[in-house]
């Protein structure tokens, strides 16, 4: 499972006193970065609302990006040669991590490598974790896990969750709250048989478990959990509890003091972002928030050699075409007498039509020199296959022109050329082809 080429340090390499999370004395030496890699979840909570692109919120779910594995790496390499207090790098969402498992093992392996002496730590909802994962997680060293738990009886975790999706099926109300019971008390005896830390975050719902936290208190105190981190709720906007009250500092302070007889209590978290940088509750500055966005549009894997842009485009202008009807796709790459410039110097055909899933694997295998395809539109099927295979799929209209230069030299596409392709709602896996699913 462990790929060859990770070295885990030795444990006496990392100094976990420096988590300012987990020690309040770290806050003022030390701070975290959160690496926003996981953008999908695989549950709804009444209390959260993902944005991405959001640069003005300072909570949990929002961030200014994605990035892939790849990109996370080198915007970590750039921060870490600005600053030398970053002791931790941690994978908070801004959905879940084991939502998005290839994503976030990825990452881990790559910080590992990197950064021997890193603290590594996440923050998930337990669904999706399996003890494979676990066991790669213990041996990469990641050293603290959050399981965020909001109830131990089926009744009141159920009012948390609004779905909870598992082997392809849909699971609401008590039910919900059963299956996430029963994957999170799973999840915290892995965590503890491989010997990390297992923090439990429990956001305190007034009217829902305020009452019910030392109950959580109790059944993972028995369990070995280390800690537990009672986050008051934070009401937001577009959820089901948008307009339920934040807990007020005597809710917030019985909570802890009932749930500090079972266990350790952390009374600092700053509710962070999945982009969140530096000290616990330092704002974003402006010149990190252009670096990640910079990050981002860098190529899928910025460290290997794919000089090449693929464009669907049917007189050589415009960007024009579903990726789905493109019968070829024309070939761009940067004008070595001039930077500026670009040359489309190739057309390739793409892989005939029907096939499904096998045309995406063999277009990825046309365009395995290409960092990204421009095209009108596709569907999430291609979107997938062709992320997996480090090229990113961007959805644009107008100039070819713009989109090369987004790509090549980092500049912004107008948002004015920017497309999304928003699949039907009809819940079939779309194929994207531009010919509708009947
Ligand atoms: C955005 S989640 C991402 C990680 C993972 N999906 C999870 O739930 O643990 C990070 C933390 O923020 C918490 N959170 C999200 N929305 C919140 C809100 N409105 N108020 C308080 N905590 C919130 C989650 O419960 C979780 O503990
Ligand atoms: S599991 Fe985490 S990311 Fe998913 S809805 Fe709940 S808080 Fe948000
Ligand atoms: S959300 Fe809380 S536990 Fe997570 S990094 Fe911020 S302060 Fe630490």
């Amino acid at each position: 499972m462990t790929p060859e080429n990770v070295t885990p340090p030795k444990p006496n390499e990392i100094n976990l006193d420096n988590h300012p999370c987990f020690n309040r004395e770290a806050c003022s030496s030390h701070g975290r970065i959160h690496l926003p890699v996981a953008p999908k979840c695989n549950i709804q909570c009444n209390y959260c609302n993902r944005d991405f692109d959001c640069v003005n919120e300072s909570r949990p779910g929002v961030t200014s990006t994605i990035l892939s594995p790849g990109q996370a790496l080198v915007y970590l390499e750039k921060i870490m040669e600005k600053r030398d207090d970053i002791a931790v790098v941690g994978i908070a969402g801004p959905g879940d991590p084991f939502a998005n498992p290839n994503e976030t093992m990825e990452t881990f392996r790559l910080v590992r490598e990197r950064f021997p002496s890193m603290i590594l730590c996440l923050s998930t909802n337990g669904l999706g974790l399996t003890e494979e994962y676990v066991k790669e997680l213990a041996e990469l060293q990641v050293s603290h896990v959050t399981i965020t738990m909001n109830g131990v009886d089926p009744k009141i975790a159920g009012q948390v969750y609004a779905w909870a999706r598992h082997d392809k099926r849909i699971f609401r109300h008590e039910k919900a709250g059963a299956l996430m019971i029963e994957k999170q008390l799973q999840a915290v005896s892995w965590i503890k048989k491989y010997g990390m830390i297992a923090k439990v975050n429990s956001i305190i719902v007034p009217g829902v478990n305020d009452e019910h936290l030392e109950e959580i208190a109790k059944t993972v105190s028995s369990m070995g959990a280390d800690i537990m981190n009672c986050i008051p709720l934070l009401p937001t906007k577009d959820t089901v509890f948008e307009n339920y009250p934040e807990p007020d500092a005597k809710m917030r302070f019985a909570a802890r003091i009932k749930c500090g007889e079972y266990m350790n209590q952390m009374t600092h978290c700053a509710r962070c972002r999945a982009d969140a940088i530096g000290k616990l509750s330092e704002p974003m500055a402006d010149d990190v928030h252009e670096l990640i966005q910079s990050c981002s549009r860098l190529p899928i894997n910025p460290k290997q050699d794919r000089p090449y842009v693929a464009v669907a485009t049917r007189e050589g202008m415009l960007v024009n075409q579903h990726l789905g009807e493109a019968r070829n796709f024309t070939i761009f790459k940067v004008d070595p007498e001039d930077e500026e410039e670009f040359i489309a110097f190739e057309k390739r055909d793409a892989p005939p039509l029907g096939g499904r899933d096998d045309r995406w694997a063999d277009l990825a295998v046309t365009l395995k020199d290409c960092r990204a395809v421009l095209v009108n539109a596709a569907g999430m099927a291609p979107k997938e296959a062709l992320k997996a295979a480090g090229i990113q799929v961007i959805e644009m209209a107008g100039m070819i022109d713009a989109g090369l230069s987004h790509l090549f030299h980092g500049e912004e596409l107008p948002p004015s050329l920017k497309r999304e392709f928003k699949s039907c709602g009809k819940g079939v896996t779309c194929g994207g082809d531009g010919t509708g699913c009947g």
